[in-house]
């Protein structure tokens, strides 16, 4: 008896110690990642306290120290970080499929309807569907073409309303042109009052606009680290987000309404081109928001809340950003009077006594396609892109990148990585002269409007305003600087879009050439 438990004990014994060996033989756990380097954590906030007031800066600098291909938690989020050409190329383009959703950011996922729209939905069929409404009735070469005759007239007014009041902020005047061509185009007619502000300064729909950029760069806690999500109640954050959704709301409606009002639809049906002085009603045929209810009656599937959230798109893409790279590239030019009168001699050298530029002759102004550039390198108005999220693991130079890791292209930086640019930090437009770089997606080293599947599809309406807006100025002005003042500041302000942090101010003198 006593032997056969001994006999049992030992078999046991061995049973065990089998069990034992054989479960470190076969390791039950996945064996960690390789992630890219990055800085060192802390508990609970991770690198959070590494992203700074300015980010694309902050992000910059730590680049430096840990490379291009960094790796980052930003609270509990994983987030990896591209600065170089060669980083941005393989989330951009070798494994773009992989890494082209969006993130559900708090403000984004309101301000969009819960993601309904374009620029902030994930990756899948709703996305498709409506970015390829949105090329057909807004981005398509026939809508932008369809809507050259309202942006000639905006930068038109513009020019007369400088000449009259010759001490310029230039930048709201820039952001109101870019939001009056904006609404026209989409809505049929401008919606905020110019003439309401000092010196240009606008009222209305336009201060609901830069409440939302203030609220799409803010920051929420549930973005990164979701159990302190409570702390943006106490911040005040979820009041001024939820204050902002409703007056953009109330905006759709509006335009909603007036649009299928019977009044409207008469305009619209009988294609009325009626530019009054007070600029209230300027049909040209269908608009695109006409183009949208159609749409939303015809498609079952696409809703009233796909329609809005859109619409914000629209806004945010087309008021914000061309009005950036105006405002830095006369910033650039003030800096530079040598590159200023280059520019100003091409302009006024083609356009001579016309008295104004038109759209059909950009495509002659060599020059001022390089100083754009070059103010799109220094400045990239969207300086780390929208971010993406990865939907798959994969591996960027032996690293692996888990799936829903967050991904920022920092943009800012790689216009000024001394890898892909001579003398980064100097603005010489003549780098581009005989260059085939250019920023629509192909040259990794100038991305201002990012790459691969969400490239951006409102690059060509940003282009022909920017060059547009800023041939106009060059060629119907000389400019300088307000009495007391010699030099601009280059100090940025916080935001997704990056503007300068004081308002550009300057004093115009007309140019004639006789
Ligand atoms: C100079 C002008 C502009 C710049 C620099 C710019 C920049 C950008 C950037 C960097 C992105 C993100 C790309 C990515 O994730 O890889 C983007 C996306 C987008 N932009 Fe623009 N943009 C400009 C003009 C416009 C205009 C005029 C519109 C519309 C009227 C517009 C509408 C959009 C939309 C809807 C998206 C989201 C695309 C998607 O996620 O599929 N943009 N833009």
């Amino acid at each position: 008896m006593a032997l056969t438990i001994i006999l049992l004990a030992y078999l046991l014994l061995l049973f065990i110690s089998l069990f034992l060996l054989l479960s470190n033989l076969i390791p039950s756990r996945k064996p960690a990642p390789k992630l890219p380097p990055g800085p060192r954590k802390l508990p609970i906030i991770g690198n959070l306290h590494r992203l700074g007031k300015l980010p694309h800066r902050s992000l910059h600098e730590l680049s430096r120290k840990h490379g291009p291909l960094m790796f980052l938690k930003l609270g509990s989020v994983p987030t990896v970080v591209a600065s170089s050409a060669d980083a941005a190329r393989e989330f951009l383009k070798t494994h773009d499929l992989d890494s082209c959703s969006r993130p559900a950011l708090t403000s984004s996922s309101r301000l969009s309807y819960g993601c309904s729209d374009v620029g902030f939905s994930p990756y899948g069929p709703q996305w498709r569907e409506l970015r390829k409404i949105c090329i057909v009735e807004f981005f398509s070469t026939k809508r932008v073409m369809m809507f050259q005759s309202i942006r000639e007239e905006e930068v038109e007014r513009m020019i007369n309303n400088i000449a009259a009041k010759p001490d310029v902020n230039l930048s709201a005047t820039m952001l109101s042109v870019s939001n009056d061509i904006t609404c026209r185009s989409a809505l049929g007619r401008r919606y905020y009052d110019h003439d309401g502000g000092a010196a240009g300064e606008a009222t209305g729909v336009h201060e609901i606009l830069v409440e939302t950029q203030a609220m799409l760069g803010g920051f929420f806690f549930a973005d990164y680290i979701p159990a302190l999500g409570w702390l943006d109640v106490l911040t005040g954050m979820r009041a001024r987000l939820q204050k902002n959704f409703s007056d953009l709301d109330s905006f759709y409606e509006t335009v909603i309404q007036e649009h299928m009002s019977p009044t409207t639809a008469t305009a619209t049906a009988t294609a009325t081109a009626t530019a009054t002085a007070t600029g209230k009603l300027q049909h040209r045929g269908e608009d695109t928001m006409d183009a949208l209810l159609r749409i939303q009656k015809d498609a079952n599937h696409i809703t009233k809340e796909n329609v809005k959230a859109i619409l914000m798109n629209i806004f945010l893409g087309g008021s914000d950003t061309s009005s950036t790279v105006v405002e830095w590239a006369m910033t650039e030019l003030m800096r530079n009077p040598r590159v200023m009168k280059k520019a100003q001699e091409e302009v006024r050298g083609l356009v001579r006594t016309k008295g104004k530029v038109e759209e059909s002759e950009l495509p002659r102004f060599r020059y001022l396609k390089c100083v754009v550039k070059e103010a799109m390198r220094l400045h990239a108005p969207v300086p780390l892109l929208v971010h993406r999220e990865t939907m798959q693991a994969f591996k960027v130079n032996g690293f692996d990148i888990p799936a829903g890791t967050r991904v920022m292209v920092n943009a800012w930086a790689i216009g000024r990585d001394e890898g892909s640019w001579e003398k980064p930090e100097e603005f010489n437009p003549e780098r581009f002269m005989g260059s085939s770089v250019d920023v629509r997606g192909h040259d990794f080293e100038l991305i201002p409007f990012g790459a691969g599947r969400r490239i951006c599809p409102g690059m060509h309406i940003g282009l022909v305003l920017v060059e547009l807006a800023l041939a106009n100025l060059l060629y119907a002005f000389d400019w300088g600087l307000p009495e007391g003042r010699e030099e601009i500041d280059m100090e940025e302000a916080v935001g997704v879009t990056t503007h300068r942090k004081s308002a550009l101010r300057l004093i115009a003198t007309k140019w004639s050439l006789v």
